[in-house]
Parts: C-alpha cells; sequence; structure tokens
C-alpha cells in the first residue's frame, strides 16, 4: 500500500488529489458544484452535491492513477471551513442546505450577543469573535428555523458536523460521527485552551450537545470507508481544515513561519507554538494542528475576498475573460492614476470585522479603465495581506512572519506577488508544489499510516519555486499604505 489520496472539499469545487507516499501528485480530478444564494448575503450548498462531488473526484483520480483501491493506504481529508450541516442520524438525509462560511444571516444574533456582553467569554475560550462566519450562530439558526430541529436535536436524532465530519459520516455509511481539533475550533463551540466542546456556550446558544461530533486529533482513526464506493475498504487517516491542511503543505512547523493562501478569499496563518496567543488586534487564536494529543496554535488573519475580485472583473464587470490577463491589464496601468479599491463585497474581515461594509473605488478620473480597475483589485489583495500582518507583528513581534510562504491559485500572479512584497517590504516565497492544501491533508493521513515521516524530519522536502524581494520605494510604500488606510476607514465610515 504505497498511496494516500487527498479529498479536499472547497468552497467552489471538490479536489482529490492521489499521492505517492513521498507526496508527488499522481493524479487529480476536480468538479464545481452551484452555490445558492436564496436572499442577500446568504450563501447555501446542497450536502448532496458536496458528497457527490468528494466521492466523484475521489472515485476518478483512483481510476486516472490506474492503481486499485487496494493500494491506496489512507484518505486524508481537508475542507472548506465553518460550513455548518445538520442531519438525521437515521436516514443520513441532511435537514437543510449547508450554510456557507461566507454566509451573513446571523449578523444581528452576534450584534445581540455583543451588546449583551458575551463577546470576551466566548473569544477567551475560543480564540474567535462574534461575527456571523463561524459556525455557532449558523447552527443555533438552523435549530430555530427548521422546524422540529430543536425538538428532535434534544432527542439525540440529529447530529451537526461541518464539511469533514459530513464526508466521514458519508464515506463510513454513517458508522463515524467525529471531527478533528482545527475544524471544532472554527465552530465558536469548542474551548481551544481545554480542548473540549464548550457547556456553557452552547448553553448560552441554546445548542443540545447531543448534536456534536467527537473531537479527535489531525493525524487519527476515522474509520474505514465503506467498501462499496471504491470497491475497497480504504481508512481515514488524517483531517484537518483547508487553511490548517495547508500551513501542514507550507511545512509551517516552527513558530514564526507564516502561510498565506490566496483562494477566493486569504487566510494568513502564523505559527504560535505551544502557545495560545490571545490577539489584542481583532485577530483570531486559532489551532494549527493538533497531533499525539499536542496542540499546536496559529494567529490567523481572515480576509473574505482575494481571488473573488478577479472574478468580479471577470463575470461581474467584464472586462478580462480569464484571471491570468490581470497581469498585463495591471503592468498597463497609468502610474499617475492613483485609484484604490476596497473589495469589501461581503463585508469587512480580520482585523476590521464589519459585516455591514460594502465595498468602494477611490480615486476614479475619465481616464480610469480596465487596467487601473485591474491593478486596484490586485493591489488590493497586497493591502489587506498588510493588514493582517501588521496585527500579526503587534500581536507576536517583529519575528512573526518574516518570510511569507504563498500558495492558492492567486499566487501564481507574478504582478500579484511582488506588489505584495513591495507592500509588505518582506521577501515573499511561493513553492515548488502549489496543491500544499491537499499536501497537507496527504501528509497528515500518511503520518498516521506510518507512510510519512514526523514534521521535523518533512520540513526539508518543501521546496522553492521563486522568492519575491521587495524592490519598492520605502516613501512610496509608505505613502500607498496611507492611501489605502484612508480608503478603508472612508468605507467604514459610509456604512
Ligand atoms: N493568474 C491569476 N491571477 C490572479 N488571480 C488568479 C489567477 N489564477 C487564479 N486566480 C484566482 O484564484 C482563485 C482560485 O484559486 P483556488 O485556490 O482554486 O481557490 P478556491 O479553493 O477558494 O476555490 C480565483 O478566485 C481566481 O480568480
Ligand atoms: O474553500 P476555500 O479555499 O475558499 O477556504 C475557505 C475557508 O476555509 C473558510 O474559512
Amino acid at each position: 500500500m504505497t498511496h494516500i489520496l487527498a479529498i479536499d472539499q472547497g468552497t467552489t469545487s471538490s479536489r482529490a488529489i492521489l499521492f505517492d507516499a513521498s507526496l508527488k501528485v499522481i493524479s487529480s480530478a476536480q468538479e464545481e458544484f452551484r452555490q445558492h444564494f436564496p436572499a442577500s448575503g446568504w450563501v447555501e450548498h446542497d450536502p448532496a452535491d458536496l458528497w457527490a462531488t468528494a466521492a466523484a473526484t475521489a472515485r476518478a483520480a483512483i481510476e486516472r492513477a490506474g492503481i486499485g483501491a487496494a493500494s491506496i493506504a489512507a484518505i486524508g481529508i481537508t475542507n472548506q471551513r465553518e460550513t455548518t450541516l445538520l442531519w438525521d442520524r437515521a436516514t443520513g438525509r441532511a435537514l437543510h442546505n449547508a450554510i456557507v462560511w461566507q454566509d451573513r444571516r446571523t449578523a444581528d444574533m452576534c450584534e445581540r450577543l455583543k451588546a449583551e456582553g458575551h463577546e470576551a467569554m466566548i473569544s477567551a475560550r475560543t480564540g474567535l469573535l462574534l461575527d456571523p462566519y463561524f459556525s455557532g450562530t449558523k447552527l443555533a439558526w438552523l435549530l430555530d428555523n427548521v422546524e422540529g430541529a430543536r425538538s428532535r436535536a434534544e432527542a439525540g436524532e440529529l447530529a451537526f458536523g461541518t464539511v469533514d465530519s459530513w464526508l466521514i459520516w458519508n464515506l463510513t455509511g454513517g458508522k463515524v460521527h467525529a471531527t478533528d481539533a482545527t475544524n471544532a475550533a472554527r465552530t465558536l463551540l469548542y474551548n481551544i485552551a481545554e480542548n473540549r466542546w464548550d457547556e456553557d456556550i452552547c448553553k448560552l446558544l441554546d445548542i443540545p450537545m447531543q448534536l456534536l461530533p467527537e473531537v479527535r486529533d489531525c493525524a487519527a482513526d476515522y474509520g474505514m470507508t465503506r467498501a462499496d464506493l471504491f470497491g475497497h475498504e480504504i481508512p481515514i487517516l488524517g483531517v484537518a481544515g483547508d487553511q490548517q491542511a495547508a500551513t501542514v503543505g507550507q511545512a509551517c512547523f516552527q513558530p514564526g513561519m507564516m502561510k498565506s493562501t490566496y483562494g477566493t478569499g486569504c487566510f494568513a496563518l502564523l505559527n504560535t507554538g505551544p502557545d495560545m496567543v490571545p490577539s489584542k488586534n481583532r485577530l483570531l487564536t486559532t489551532i494549527a494542528y493538533r497531533l499525539n494529543g499536542q496542540t499546536t496554535y496559529a494567529l490567523e488573519g481572515s480576509i473574505f475576498i482575494a481571488g473573488a475580485v478577479v472574478q468580479w472583473l471577470r463575470d461581474g464587470l467584464k472586462i478580462i475573460r480569464t484571471a491570468s490577463e490581470t497581469q498585463p491589464l495591471a503592468q498597463k496601468a497609468d502610474p499617475l492614476q492613483d485609484v484604490v479599491m476596497v473589495p469589501a463585497f461581503t463585508g469587512l474581515g480580520a482585523p476590521y470585522w464589519r459585516p455591514d461594509c460594502r465595498g468602494a473605488i477611490f480615486g476614479l478620473t475619465r481616464n480610469s479603465g480596465p487596467a487601473e480597475f485591474a491593478r486596484a483589485a490586485l493591489e488590493s489583495v497586497g493591502y489587506q495581506t498588510r493588514d493582517l500582518l501588521e496585527a500579526m507583528r503587534a500581536d507576536w513581534g517583529s519575528a512573526g512572519g518574516a518570510v511569507l510562504r504563498v500558495d492558492g491559485g492567486m499566487a501564481a500572479s507574478d504582478w500579484s506577488m511582488q506588489f505584495l512584497s513591495d507592500i509588505l517590504g518582506a521577501p515573499v516565497d511561493r513553492p515548488k508544489v502549489t496543491e500544499t492544501t491537499a499536501q497537507g491533508a496527504a501528509y497528515l493521513a500518511g503520518l498516521q499510516a506510518g507512510l510519512c515521516p514526523p514534521p521535523d524530519q518533512i520540513s526539508g522536502q518543501w521546496a522553492l519555486d521563486r522568492r519575491f524581494e521587495p524592490k519598492m520605494d520605502d516613501s512610496l510604500r509608505q505613502a500607498k499604505y496611507a492611501r489605502w488606510k484612508k480608503a478603508v476607514a472612508a468605507t467604514m465610515e459610509a456604512a
């Protein structure tokens, strides 16, 4: 048994990648699925789509490799985090669409809990903030709005889970209801200092604890897949939320190491070691990974719109046909025009946490066109990352994130990565393997299977594709960043 299958269930698509024991990619498959927007600020996925695309891509990756399922030693699962599902334990059917992490429907509930003075207690225990981003208020909404759900939950008939738990449940034919510590840490219900579900918070949100999955390490036994799925039972041995899996895939195993993933949004995680560092600057404290019962913590900055701003140029404004066209356009932009875009399409995440904000563009002239829009869009991602880095350094000291390791679809853009390095005034490293999320999940499963070496021995395998060094003049860097801060302040003021 020489292979490891990673299932990466993301916000817009499911991917499956088959690795060999040295974590080299052998084959892969990807399928997009439908996004549902039933009301303004609401985002849902059909749970059946999540499962069907995950299972179909897993099968396709195995077929493409031309190997039998019997030679797969382990499955690793990684997933979009916070997205909330509720299902019937007897039938395995979901009671409602999954409420996606981007969904803002519980903004009022969060405001009310804040006004009642609960945020400090919740933050101290979960490391999170009272924002609709996290699962807890989404689950409370489901229990309040799906008929009969609360009484059935109290009777123990229902199960809650993030996407990892939903996949594990389906892969094992309903035998295992479990999650890992990193996914649990995103629910708003999990005490990350004591590593247990928090009774007081569950009581406050009126969530019956019978709903909750068992929490395991990231490298652990999550049961066997049904034999009929792949023609052979395969053990599930690794689980982590996608941003944490990318942290592992980027080999950020030492305190002070930091990665930033540029997909739909951008999520930067700084390894803080065994210390749970509370943020004084509106970052999240979260679990990077838990191995052999030992928790490694991270500070996280979450930006909701990164690559999505490029998608907006393509699908909304229709000024580009493919994402890569942004680079030649940005290069053509008029250097004398100072167009700044604040892409707060679904509010602002860290460090501002303003779900009520909406996007804004400043500095337009009659000469502003697609090139200036493209440059402003790409620059907005760099500025938002600098906001996170400033907060991280204020929380953790200047050694934090001295070099930034990047991945995700947008990291392919050389122009964006050069601007990122320029505006941060720090080197930006892009690895050879950009499928770091899947690689992280495969590593965790391989570690448990005994195929992969422990973290201190694997770090050396990380290979650099390109280092971007800052080239921008310091006075220009400061002037540009000051203008961004002004634009953000004006956007918040206008909300
Ligand atoms: N060359 C590029 N330049 C700028 N953005 C890009 C480029 N290639 C991809 N992207 C952006 O990256 C995102 C896709 O990255 P991916 O890691 O697949 O995201 P996700 O896992 O969130 O779906 C898209 O939002 C896309 O706009
Ligand atoms: O699916 P992605 O890659 O956009 O990641 C989503 C994050 O996990 C949300 O917290």
